[in-house]
């Protein structure tokens, strides 16, 4: 799914307007109409609402969500706020309307005007959507700040006011704490970002059925990959002839004494998301833990505690490495070795980034394409320091640019970011905030580039799969007891949901 600017959203609207045809007052009653019914069927009328609008089509939403819920019979008061003196069109007619079913409708002049709040009220907040363009200042920044400080439930309208779609958000006291955001058509960047976890909770986007031909002839760096994206990505095996060496040997390299458990967790990934065969290469200390816990895993091994020579034997389809690896300095040493000597496609993590970050110049012996996946930290011994999410997207698109590779940034909304396009995943919660599901993620993604999957979509469809285990887990297990080694247990069910 494509996440748009605001510009090309109100381009989709215009177009769907002029050719449709509709007017913007029935689109505009199309799309507050969904944020009706999404109201109506999540809370009980015996709640009082209080509806704050401004004046433009933000606000015009406001005003028909207020007419629509109190025809359904919930007692709701409706607040203008007026933006200078400008009305747009459909939100003077839904004034007209509301004023029509005899609603409260009281004008914001000056703060004593402000209506008392309960934190038992449902605030819907429609003061300022997607033509926010600049920082809401005066009376419009009191009006927000009383409303995160009343602690009521508070739905946004398209997008919490005073927060910017596409870009940072300087005076984070002048934006509205959502509970919940509906949002119209495309989700907005805005909502990915770890900057604004204070602003944006739970959303849920709400097809307002603009063109979808337009919209998809719009270009755009950023998606937003959800289960339509997996379907469409997930290879299903109907080779009858298929053999082992079809899906592929993935060859995982990591571990140290104390920390062999890591390279196991990923090897098992691996080969539970299918790959052919799957060799580990470890300290020897490891051999009897890898051996026992995975009999279907080869082993190979390096110096007692840690690995240094890293010269595994096998001719793999691709190669993980970093787990568990640790940066002792005979580490280091080998690992230079290897990337001078390797043409194989890696999958990097952990130590290994950290071995990199200490080593900028080793990046350039990285093969095309290959895939880092770093958490936030490592991204920032990776990339330097950033002041906002904004900056931290520019200075990974130069990365992945520069060095021809693909960057799995891990979190909430995890980022995949290719050279072509950004990539955030839907999947996942903080179940996975557990030691070691990196781990798998990675063995997932080595697994899945073993079978044949590109770089692109072994990243995209792993990141999906390693969240969606977590959504399946949790949907009858407490979040807290979810662990890595379960991670691979729920693969199929994601796998089996995919095929329906
Ligand atoms: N036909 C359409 O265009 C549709 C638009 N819709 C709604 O319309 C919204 C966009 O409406 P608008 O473009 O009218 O913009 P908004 O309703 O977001 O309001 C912006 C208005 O406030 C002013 N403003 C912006 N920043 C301000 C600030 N900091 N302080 C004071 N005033 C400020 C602007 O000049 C403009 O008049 C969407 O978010 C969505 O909620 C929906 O009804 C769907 C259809
Ligand atoms: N709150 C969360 N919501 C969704 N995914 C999460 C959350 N917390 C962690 N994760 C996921 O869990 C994984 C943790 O990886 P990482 O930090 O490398 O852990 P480890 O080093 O223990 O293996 C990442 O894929 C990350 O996206
Ligand atoms: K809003």
């Amino acid at each position: 799914m494509k996440i748009l600017s605001p510009k090309q959203i109100a381009e989709a609207d215009h177009y769907t307007i002029k050719n449709e045809p509709i007017s913007p007052v029935n689109l505009m009653e199309r799309a507050a109409t969904k944020c009706f019914e999404w109201i109506s069927s999540n809370f009980e009328n015996t709640k009082s609402v209080k509806v704050f609008c401004g004046t433009g089509n933000n606000g015009g939403d406001g005003l028909v969500i207020a007419r629509l819920l109190k025809n359904k019979g919930f007692s709701v008061k409706t607040f203008i706020l007026p933006l200078g003196n400008k009305q747009t069109e459909e939100f003077s007619i839904n004034l007209k309307r509301l004023d029509d079913v005899c609603a409260k409708i009281v004008f914001i002049e000056k703060q004593e005007d402000l209506p008392k709040l309960s934190p038992r009220d449902l605030i819907i907040d429609a003061i300022f959507g997607n033509g926010l363009n600049r920082a809401p200042e005066g009376l419009s920044k009191n009006l927000i700040q009383y409303i995160n400080e009343a602690k009521a439930t508070v739905i946004a309208i398209d997008i919490p006011s005073g927060l910017f779609s596409g870009k940072s958000v300087t005076a984070k006291d002048s934006v509205i704490k959502a509970h919940h955001t509906l949002t119209f058509q495309v989700p907005k960047l805005a909502f990915f970002l770890p900057d604004n976890k204070n602003f944006i909770k739970d959303w849920t986007i709400l097809d307002i059925k603009l063109n979808t031909s337009f919209i998809n002839k719009l270009p755009t760096k950023y998606h937003y990959f959800t289960a339509q994206e997996a379907k469409a990505t997930y290879k299903a095996r109907n080779d009858k002839w298929a053999h082992k060496g079809t899906y592929g040997h993935s060859l995982i390299i990591g571990g140290s004494y104390g920390k062999i458990g890591a390279p196991t967790l990923s090897a098992k990934a691996a080969l539970k998301i299918g790959s052919g065969l799957v060799t580990a290469y470890i300290p020897k200390c490891g051999y009897t833990i890898m051996q026992t816990a995975l009999p279907e895993v080869m082993a190979e091994t390096d110096h007692e505690i840690e690995l240094a020579d890293f010269t595994p034997t096998i001719n793999a389809t691709v190669i993980e490495i970093g787990p568990g690896m640790g940066t002792s300095d005979l580490t280091l040493a080998g690992f230079k070795k290897f990337l001078q000597n390797n043409k194989t496609p890696l999958v990097v993590d952990a130590d290994a980034l950290n071995c990199l970050a200490l080593n900028k110049e080793l990046l350039t012996l990285l093969p095309k394409n290959s895939i880092l996946t770093p958490h936030p930290k490592e991204l920032e011994r990776l990339i330097g320091k950033w002041d906002n999410d904004y900056e931290k997207l520019e200075k990974i698109k130069i990365f992945v640019e520069k060095y021809s590779i693909i960057l799995v940034v891990k979190g909430a909304y995890t980022l995949t970011a290719t050279k072509e396009a950004f990539y955030f995943n839907s999947t996942g919660n903080n179940a996975l905030a557990t030691a070691g599901s990196g781990d798998v993620l990675t063995g997932i993604i080595t697994g899945l580039l073993a079978q044949g999957y590109s770089p692109r979509e072994a990243s995209c469809f792993g990141v999906y799969i390693h969240g969606r285990t977590a959504e399946i887990y949790t949907t009858n297990h407490a979040p807290e007891t979810f662990t890595a080694s379960l991670i691979a247990d729920y693969l199929s069910d994601v796998i089996l949901e995919l095929q329906e």
